[in-house]
């Protein structure tokens, strides 16, 4: 065990949450005011106008519960299962780039955060830390690795048996950024990455070029991603990734029935409806709208998540009652940890787990499975039924 890593853990474990931060809401508020803009502005954009990153939120009002009453409440579980382990609830991490930029410990507090309410942390391949560190760190917590396929295959290859090697229990491969979107606000920071961080999972032999490099583009982001990275990932590479690992493979960025079909056909694990958090293309639709369609495609063969915008308890019971396994949540991760580190991730978490909990006793809901899809209804079909 890395001794640095462990004392460092611990002593954050401590770091005190400020009590009058009651909501995730509140945690962004906050963690706007402590973060420089350059880094607050990389986690909060979406793409170009944005338009996709408001309709992930306001999507979500668009849909009502209708609560079952008159039942017995009084025992309850919010406990599930993920390719064969368990979980303690339904909400997870999902990938985010750079997170030492919000806190010194970065993945490595956020993956024992995620251990300790029992639920899946997900490490990008463009972390700030390594794997390795994340698997010590973070022992006991249920990983996955997020892949970015290179134009070095075998640079690719050896990042997946990395993660086999630690310990981590599915690889998510990242379907939707044949190349990275377009975010102002990054391009008018010329963002780079703080001198002091690396990425972690990369030694600078192995990629080309570093997040110091602005290129022409403006953004060492767009410019890292154009040298390194495949461009428009293929079913073959799918097909390629499912051959060469034996962990299960889980697509992300899925939003249409006709790419969940394809996915389905080259044999995923699991399916993982997402906009990228609106950072991709602006005008795809909200995931919560695509969700129903994908589930209705998937039609019980594989489970299936989804991530975008899920910031209350609500939501996420909305996201269940319409056919999600696991619901995943990146910026309020963020906003956790540049507020309180792994303390701060864990209250996030804390507080949408008692959110939801809080719906499933007023709708009548003792477990997961009594979430039905009867239970929601989109407010333009509200008033026909
Ligand atoms: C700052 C930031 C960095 C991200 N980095 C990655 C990444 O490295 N790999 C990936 O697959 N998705 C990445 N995503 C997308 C997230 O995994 C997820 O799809 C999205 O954040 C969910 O939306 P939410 O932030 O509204 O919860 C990133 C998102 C943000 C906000
Ligand atoms: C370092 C090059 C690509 C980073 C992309 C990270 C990401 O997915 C994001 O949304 O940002």
């Amino acid at each position: 065990m890395d001794k640095t890593i462990t004392e460092g853990a611990e002593s954050l474990k401590e770091e005190p949450v400020d009590g009058r931060l009651v909501c995730v809401h509140d945690f962004e508020t906050a963690a706007a005011a402590r973060l420089p803009l350059m880094a607050l502005d990389f986690y909060r954009t979406g793409a170009t106008s944005q338009v996709t990153l408001v309709e992930n939120r306001r999507a979500m009002r668009r849909w009502y519960i209708l609560p079952r009453l008159l039942r017995d409440v009084s025992t309850r579980s919010l406990g599930t299962s993920v390719f064969g382990h368990s979980l303690r609830l339904p909400i997870a991490i999902a990938p985010t780039a750079f997170q030492k930029m919000a806190h010194p410990m970065g993945e490595c507090a956020s993956a024992s955060a995620a251990g300790r309410h029992g639920t899946v942390f997900t490490l990008s391949t463009v972390a700030t830390s390594s794997i390795e560190e994340v698997a010590r760190s973070a022992p006991n917590t249920i990983k996955f690795f997020q892949l970015y396929i290179y134009k070095d295959r075998s640079l690719t290859e050896k990042l997946v048996r990395r993660a086999e090697e630690a310990g981590f229990r599915a690889v998510v491969l990242t379907v939707d950024s044949a190349t990275v979107g377009i975010r102002r606000a990054d391009i008018r920071n010329g963002f780079t990455l703080p001198p002091h961080l690396k990425l972690a999972n990369l030694d600078s032999t192995s990629d080309k070029g570093t997040l110091s490099d602005r290129g022409n583009g403006g953004s060492s982001i767009n410019e890292y991603a154009k040298n390194n990275f495949v461009e428009g990932i293929t079913r073959k590479d799918l097909a390629w990734l499912i051959s060469v690992t034996t962990l299960p493979v889980v697509v992300k960025g899925i939003l249409t029935s006709a790419d969940a079909s394809l996915a389905l056909q080259a044999g995923v694990a699991a399916v993982w409806v997402s906009n990228h958090g609106a950072r991709q293309v602006d005008g795809v639709p909200p995931t919560i709208e695509a969700l129903p369609h994908v589930v209705a495609e998937v039609n019980g063969r594989c489970p299936v998540f989804v991530d975008g915008g899920f910031t209350d308890g609500s939501d996420i019971f909305k996201a269940l009652a319409l056919g999600a396994s696991l619901v995943f949540i990146g910026r309020p991760v963020l906003w956790g940890l540049a507020c309180a580190g792994e303390q701060g991730v864990y209250q996030v978490i804390e507080i949408l787990k008692r959110e939801l909990d809080n719906v499933m006793t007023n709708s009548g809901c003792r477990t997961l499975s009594d979430i039905t899809r009867d239970m929601v209804v989109r407010r333009d079909q509200f008033s026909k039924l």
